[in-house]
């Protein structure tokens, strides 16, 4: 107990000598006529610790940049933070500069001890990354994913006929949704079983990470030495919970892996991601894969469901929320759905083109509260200079997504869900296009894009075309409040809210159930 106790007092006391040296480190770097960035103002050791609200800091953010401008530079306990207000500057800054800043922050117990930094969304530039992000690329390009059409709408029309049937269930029914595309796509697992195990077993990985990852959770992220401490020590589980996390991630990603694996061997893959991915390596090399590809192939894979369903469940929530709040829009998203598609079928992917409203629909709910308010922050691998400012190695930047969707230059207020922002029929200049910065930039712009895209398009037009969402109301008939809190994490929705959906009509209700009477038991991709 004693060795524990003095151990820590070891710790913290290096821990305090390294602020002070990293202090002392940022002024003789910043005093060579270069300053730092402005932002609000440093307290000694602790930095804007103090000022950095623990959940949902964009709103902070967003308030730093009318005061301080375009480019905003805080600390925390030693660790500079630049927030970039503009997509102008972040494309400045992670697109023309990619080789300084497409690094990841580094996490020591998600990334280090359980492992996830195998994974494309942790790992640092370098040749693991490109080569997980290659197949990435090629594999979701827009042709691509054109043959995941029809899964994709095999699998919304499932959500939109058990909202017909348990209209209560529209959360959780979402987020299964959105886990089933993923899974489908990724691994060919047919869309009627993909709830089983493979997604359920996913949920709890992603809720176990979630946890992990919210600063402060572990100290060893904070004085990653304590990593070393023996893991003898009373009290001390840093290696325990590490080894736990990484098993139960690599079962999550390998099941399914190994499930395409069997079914390759026995001739009974369907075409999928993985099973691409692993049939290109053979017919290249006339042999299964070697351990390194075995490596990248199940790493990448393994990405998709983090990466890809939180995302695409985020944004449909919101938007299921904005209906509720302004009805106005879903009488002219249907009035252009019953015009373009008529009442005897459902919107697929080929109709989208002569649909402006409910493109720019789908730009709103990218923007109206992006599901990834700072994006996914990057790290500076080495010392720069912007204009008349000194940017030191190690910054974690974050293109403040929140601050850049909310300007008001269309002449409407950013606070409204309003598609009219982006059409130059309504406005004289149109918003900042959200395809511009809520998949990211640069280099690690998001891969799965024309994938998510897709799904986001055939559940804000299924949708439109099938029901009616509406606040709830009370006994005496008067509408009821809502509005719900989001959720402070990398990826922000809101917390659980209640509205009523009701089929739009007995004819779209009949239309629903007849496409889903198409689907053929056994299909997946
Ligand atoms: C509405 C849907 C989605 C949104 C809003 C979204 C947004 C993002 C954003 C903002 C990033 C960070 C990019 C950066 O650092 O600049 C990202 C990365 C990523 N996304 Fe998506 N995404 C969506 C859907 C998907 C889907 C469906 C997949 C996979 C099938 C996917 C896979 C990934 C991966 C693997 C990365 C990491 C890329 C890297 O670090 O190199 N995403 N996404």
């Amino acid at each position: 107990m004693v060795t524990f106790v003095l151990g820590i007092l070891a710790f913290a006391t290096a821990f305090i000598l390294l602020l002070l040296w990293k202090a002392k480190f940022q002024m003789k770097a910043t005093s060579k006529g270069f300053p730092l960035p402005p932002g609000p103002r440093r307290r000694l050791f602790v930095g804007n610790l103090l000022d950095i609200p623990r959940q949902k800091a964009w709103h902070r953010f967003a308030e730093w940049k009318q005061q301080f401008g375009d480019m905003v530079y805080v600390e925390a306990l030693g660790n500079g933070i630049l927030l970039l207000n503009t997509v102008e500057l972040v494309n400045e800054m992670l697109q023309k500069r990619w080789s300084i800043y497409s690094d990841r922050p580094t996490f020591v117990m998600v990334g280090e001890l359980m492992g996830l930094d195998n994974s494309i969304p942790m790992l640092q530039l370098g040749p693991m990354w490109q080569r997980q992000r290659k197949i990435a690329h090629s594999h979701l390009s827009p042709d691509a994913v054109k043959k995941y059409y029809s899964v994709q709408e095999d699998i919304i029309s499932l959500y939109l006929n058990s909202l017909i049937e348990n209209p209560e269930n529209f959360d959780s029914e979402l987020r299964l949704t959105a886990g089933r595309v993923i899974m489908s796509v990724t691994y060919g697992l047919p869309v009627h079983t993909s709830d089983d195990v493979y997604i359920s077993e996913a949920e709890d990985v992603m809720k176990m990470i979630g946890m992990a990852i919210v600063p402060g959770a572990f100290l060893v992220d904070l004085i990653p030495k304590l990593k070393f401490l023996p893991s003898w020590l009373p009290f001390h589980k840093i290696q325990k919970i590490g080894s736990d996390g990484r098993n139960r991630i690599y079962t999550m990603i390998s099941r399914p892996y190994e499930h395409v694996k069997r079914e390759l061997a026995n001739g009974t893959a369907l075409p999928s991601f993985t099973s691409d991915c692993l049939r290109d390596y053979f017919d290249m090399h006339g042999s299964d894969v070697d351990a390194d590809t075995d490596h990248i192939i199940r790493w990448a894979a393994g990405a998709m469901y983090g990466a890809g369903g939180e995302s695409t469940y985020a944004t449909i929530l919101s938007f299921i929320l904005a209906m509720a709040l302004y009805p106005e829009v879903q009488v002219k998203a249907r009035e252009e759905i019953d015009h373009v598609i008529g009442f005897d079928r459902l919107p697929s992917i080929s109709d989208r083109s002569g649909m402006p409203y409910i493109n720019a629909t789908i730009k709103e709910a990218l923007r109206w509260k992006p599901a990834l308010p700072l994006s996914i922050p990057r790290r500076a691998n080495q010392p720069d200079y912007y204009g008349e400012y000194y940017l030191p190695r190690g910054t974690i930047v974050m293109p403040n997504v929140w601050a850049i969707s909310h300007d008001d230059k269309s002449g409407i207020p950013s606070h409204r869900f309003a598609p009219e922002r982006f059409l130059t029929s309504h406005v004289k200049e149109t918003a900042t296009d959200p395809y511009s910065y809520a998949f990211g930039f640069g280099r690690r712009i998001c891969p799965g894009k024309y994938l998510g895209d897709n799904n986001l398009f055939l559940l804000v037009s299924g949708l439109m075309a099938t029901v009616e969402i509406s606040k709830k109301r009370d006994a005496t008939g008067k509408e009821m409040p809502l509005d719900p809190s989001f959720t402070p994490g990398l990826v922000s929705h809101p917390e659980p809210f209640n509205v009523q959906i009701m089929p739009r009509s007995t004819r779209a209700l009949a239309v629903v159930r007849e496409r889903v009477a198409r689907i053929n038991p056994g299909s997946g991709m």
